[in-house]
């Protein structure tokens, strides 16, 4: 079931600039920040807490991928909302029967959570992203 907004993803031309806005505008140390490279998604990835959510910043890794594709058409801005589930799989086939069409299986996102996209056409033309933590919640960000 989906309960949360787990993020709030930003695409950016350059992370580390976009890192240091916006620990300036959340009043936040940069140690808070936590950063991964997932090569899959051919993105570099900064988490900032925030409450109970996060700002993602996301950065393309090379000329290609899906970041890289949407600064080329649209520059920097509002990429996605990503919303927690404890269950990616049930939801996703819930939201399939509803004609909304998952893009691809359940894959390994930031920290190895499972996450899958929904294609914006059908969703409001807003990208949504259903994550689904870890049990342990080992990676918080
Ligand atoms: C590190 C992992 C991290 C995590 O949280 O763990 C991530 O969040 S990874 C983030 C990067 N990965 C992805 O975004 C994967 C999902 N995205 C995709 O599969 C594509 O980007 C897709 C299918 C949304 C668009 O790809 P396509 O090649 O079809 O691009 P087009 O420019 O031709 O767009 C087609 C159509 O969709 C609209 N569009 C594209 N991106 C967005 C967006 N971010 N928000 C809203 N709408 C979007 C675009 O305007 C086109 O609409 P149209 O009706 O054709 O004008
Ligand atoms: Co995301």
């Amino acid at each position: 079931m989906i309960d949360r907004i787990d993020h709030i993803a930003i695409a950016v031309e350059n992370l580390d600039s976009a890192i240091d806005t916006w620990i300036n505008i959340l009043g936040c140390d940069r140690s808070a920040v936590t950063i991964h490279e997932v090569p899959s998604e051919k993105v570099r990835a900064a988490f900032i807490p925030l409450g109970q959510t996060k700002i993602e910043l996301l950065e393309p890794l090379g000329d290609d991928g899906p970041i890289a594709k949407f600064l080329s058409k649209n520059g920097a801005g509002m990429h996605h909302i990503a919303l927690a589930t404890d269950g990616v799989e049930a939801d996703a086939k819930r939201v399939t029967a509803l004609g909304i069409t998952p893009l691809g299986e359940p894959s390994a996102g930031a920290g190895g959570k499972k996450i899958v996209f929904l294609h914006p056409r059908q969703t409001s033309r807003v990208l949504v992203e259903l994550v689904e933590p870890k049990p342990d919640h080992s990676f918080i960000q």
